[in-house]
């Protein structure tokens, strides 16, 4: 798909980032990750992968790994991504998601890489006038983390408009689950992610769960979000890919499946997995969050050959339990050696 060259990927030390790395390598790719390790970890990348370990705001350390590994496409996941935070701290995001992208967007025109994914998210789209949210809907996001991916869409379209870099922009609606066959999953401490933190009460890593809102006009007064397995996105990467490779040309695509669960559903699929009851505390809303957001997931499967395989909330749910008591498991060993 890349005639022998090899992907580099940057952010590839972090949770979705090692499943698209899998998901590379389970298709005989050749891969190298760029990473500055800043949330990512080094365990996270298999062996006989190559780490770079720099930022992507480093011209000279991307060029060289672009020109040294003979790179032939790029997947550039590295960014900020966290809310609330950018509402409190937006130069970090504009820092990381705009001008380091613009950064590599020039490294790669340099060094004559042609084809680029870029992680994109559904914070672009902001509030939805309509759900589901299709590609074409108006982009006014309410946070700095929205606008700031928004903006690096933008630039990329740009550029690919102007010169021979074909871009595939991926809007990952919520991003959760572990790869099935337990090799990866989302190690970062400190998580801030529905799931993830709604599996570690579960299992008593953490005392309860904050439900930020409960006064939404949603169904059940929760927020509502279109969940999507991490396996299933990574492998949408590797079509990314070969649809790049096979002159596909630039393009930008939700990533979902069209359905949302509000927070308490998803609290009690965690519960009914776990069979463990949640603490819940009512907190208010939380800054920058929208009230739903539910993919259009058709411009995707009309485009790519990707199917997904994880369509389902409880099967989500399932791979993050297990990842997450496999990380437990790990700790206790740890303490006792
Ligand atoms: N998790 C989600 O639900 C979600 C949803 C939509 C979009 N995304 C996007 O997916 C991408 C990956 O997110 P994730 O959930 O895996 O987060 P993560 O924090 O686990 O991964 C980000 C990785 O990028 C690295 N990184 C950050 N800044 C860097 C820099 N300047 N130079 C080099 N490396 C850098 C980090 O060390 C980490 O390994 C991000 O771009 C994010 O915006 C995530
Ligand atoms: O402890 C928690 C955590 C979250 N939520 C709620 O759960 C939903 C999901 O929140 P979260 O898992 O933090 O994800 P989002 O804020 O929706 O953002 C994620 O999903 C976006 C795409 O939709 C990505 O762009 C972001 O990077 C990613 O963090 C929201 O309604 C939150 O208010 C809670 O009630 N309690």
């Amino acid at each position: 798909m890349t005639e022998g060259h090899a992907i580099l990927v940057t952010g590839g030390a972090g949770y979705i980032g090692s499943h698209v790395v899998l998901a590379l390598l389970d298709a005989g790719l050749r891969v190298v990750v760029f990473d500055d390790l800043s949330t990512g970890r080094p365990e996270a990348v298999p062996a006989g992968v190559p780490l770079v370990r720099a930022s992507t705001g480093d011209a000279t350390a991307l060029r060289a790994a672009l020109r040294d590994h003979g790179i032939g496409a790029v997947i550039h996941m590295a960014g900020s991504l966290i809310v609330p935070e950018s509402v409190t701290d937006p130069a970090r995001y504009w820092r990381n998601n705009l001008a380091n992208t613009l950064v590599l967007a020039e490294a790669c025109l340099a060094e004559g890489v042609t084809r680029l994914v870029f992680s994109s998210t559904a914070a672009v789209y902001g509030i939805p006038d309509r759900l589901p949210v299709d590609e074409d809907a108006p982009c006014r996001p309410i946070n700095p983390y929205g606008a700031s991916k928004h903006a690096a869409e933008q630039l990329l379209l740009a550029v690919s408009a102007a010169h021979r870099l074909d871009i595939v922009a991926l809007r990952y609606f919520n991003v959760a689950g572990a790869d099935p066959a337990g090799r990866a999953g989302q190690r970062a401490p400190g998580a801030t992610h529905l799931i993830k933190v709604a599996c570690e009460a579960a299992l008593g890593q953490r005392a309860e769960v904050a439900i930020y809102g409960e006064d939404y006009d949603t169904p059940d007064g929760t927020g509502i979000r279109d969940y999507i397995h991490v396996t299933d996105l990574a492998r949408a990467h590797v079509e990314a890919l070969r649809h790049l490779a096979m002159g596909g040309g630039s393009v930008v695509l939700n990533c979902g499946y069209g359905r949302g669960h509000s927070v308490r559903a998803v609290l009690r699929a965690v519960e009914h997995a776990t069979g463990a009851r949640i603490r819940v505390r009512i907190a208010p809303r939380r800054p920058g969050d929208p009230p739903a957001v539910v993919a259009a997931a058709q411009r995707i499967q009309g485009l790519l050959a990707w199917r997904p395989a994880f369509n389902d909330l409880d099967a989500i749910i399932a791979d993050a339990v297990r990842w997450e008591r496999h990380m437990a498991n790990q700790d206790r060993r740890h303490l006792w050696s």
